[in-house]
Parts: structure tokens; sequence; C-alpha cells
């Protein structure tokens, strides 16, 4: 029998819903939430032909794991992530937030990413196929959950993917230590995706290239650079904390 795990949240649970409605076995909601969003959710949720199950705020923390369900969460089998850009992105509501590793080859890191991409909210997290980690067993450990909520994205060709992006009006900005301008005189409000490098060569030329514009972190002290991981957690939440979503 397939492991059971557990999604929360609405856009967890709607992307899990678009992807593999069949991987569900039931979704609880909060029966007390009766807002614009939850209906949609709840429609689409019937569509899809997934089991409802009312439920209440406490209860639904508990099987969560934690208050932040949104009054969604879903039981579901584990499948194999495939979204696709277009998949992950129309769902959006608001401004779309990506994060983009171009080269992140080590599993810790790629954890790191994942989980802050989850903190901060972002809609997806983009790789190239060759030129970097899968979503193994460590990734997923070191993720804490975050590999089943943000959707991967491992594409062939992150050049093209970043000229997609850009189509859409996604603002591509790439991250260097070596940039002249600070990502804190950016507006991040908008539709963007926030662009890291490998742990030791940074960017490769031709994806430095797409981006519309490149940005430093300040530094102060000795060091050059930070852990690719923590500069993805300064510029994701300072997107966050831009969008006024900083106080929740
Ligand atoms: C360990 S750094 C690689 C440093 C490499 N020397 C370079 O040229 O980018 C890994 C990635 O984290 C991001 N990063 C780390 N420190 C940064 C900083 N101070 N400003 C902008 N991005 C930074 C960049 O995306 C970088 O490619």
């Amino acid at each position: 029998m397939s492991a059971k795990h557990i999604l929360f949240g609405f856009h967890a649970v709607t992307v899990r819903l678009k992807t593999a409605p069949q991987s569900i076995s039931e979704i609880h909601f909060e029966g007390a939430r009766r807002d614009q969003r939850m209906r949609q959710f709840l429609d689409r949720a019937r569509e899809a032909g997934a089991k409802l199950v009312e439920s209440d705020g406490e209860r639904l923390a508990a099987l969560a794991g934690n208050s932040r369900h949104q009054g969604v969460v879903a039981r579901c089998t584990a499948v194999a992530q495939q979204h696709s850009l277009d998949d992950v992105l129309d769902g959006v509501e608001g401004a779309p937030l990506v994060l983009v590793l171009d080269g992140v080859t080590d599993p810790h890191n790629l954890g790191a990413c994942l989980r802050v991409a989850d903190g901060a909210g972002a809609h997806a997290v983009v790789a190239p196929k060759d030129h970097a980690v899968g979503l193994n067993a460590t990734v997923a450990k070191v993720a804490s959950g975050a590999a089943e909520t943000v959707p991967y994205l491992m594409v062939t060709n992150l050049a093209r993917t970043l000229n997609e992006l850009k189509e859409r009006n996604i603002w591509v900005i790439g991250t260097s230590d070596q940039a002249e301008k600070s990502i804190y005189d950016l507006d991040l409000k908008g539709p963007v995706a926030l662009v890291l490098g490998a742990e030791g060569e940074g960017m490769r030329q031709l994806t430095a290239k797409t981006c519309d514009e490149l940005v430093r972190i300040p530094m102060q002290g000795a060091v050059e650079s930070l852990n690719v991981s923590v500069a993805a957690g300064v510029c994701l939440y300072e997107a966050l904390r831009q969008r006024g979503a900083g106080s929740r």
C-alpha cells in the first residue's frame, strides 16, 4: 500500500487536484469558512470527484500538524511530481513568485531552498534537468514537508523557460554578489522570478544574460557570498515583505 501523505493550504491542494486528483483520498475542510475562496475551492474539489469531509479548525490543525492549513487539509498518496509551468502559474492568484535555481546540486541546499520557498509562499521552484539535484530522500527530509507543497519543475532548457516566464510578464531577476544594484532597491510586488546560481560558480553565463536585471545582496563583512539557500531566503522574504504579507 502506498504511504499516506498530508497536504494542506489552498495552493498545495488545488495543485494536487489539478495534477493528480486520483491521489487524494479525502479533503477535510473548515465548515465555518464560507468565503468566496473556500466556495470556489469546494466547487473545484467536487468537480474533480474528491471526497469532502466537513471539519473544524482544531481538528484540521491536528491533521496538518500546524495551524497554517487555511481551512483545507487533504489526505493523499505520494505521487511523482509532474507539474508544468502552465499548470502552476495558471492557478496563481495575485502576482506569481518563482524561485529559479541554476545548478544547485547539493541536496541539502535544494531542501533548504524548498523549505524557504514554502515559507515565503513561492509558487514554484524551477531547475534545469541536467544541472540540478532531483527530489531525493535527503532533499525531502531537509525540506521538512516542502518537497510536497512546493511544485518543483525540472526543465530541459532553462533559458527557454526564463523566456517563457518573461512572455507571461514575469520579471526575471538574477542574483550575483558581483551585481551593482541592491535587491533592496527593487520593487518586488509584481510578478517576479528570482534566479540563483550554483554553490561554486553562480549562474551560468546564458542564464545571467537572459535575466532582465541582476542584483546583489549587500555583504558587510569579509566573505563574498552567502550560501544559496540563505540568499534565496533573503530575496524571497524581501518580496514577501514588500507584498505586505510579512506580518502574518
Ligand atoms: C555561494 S553563491 C555563489 C557565489 C559565486 N561566486 C557567484 O559568482 O555567484 C550561490 C548563489 O547564491 C546567490 N548569492 C549568494 N550571495 C549573494 C550575494 N551577496 N548577492 C547576490 N546573490 C548571492 C547567488 O545566486 C549565487 O549564485
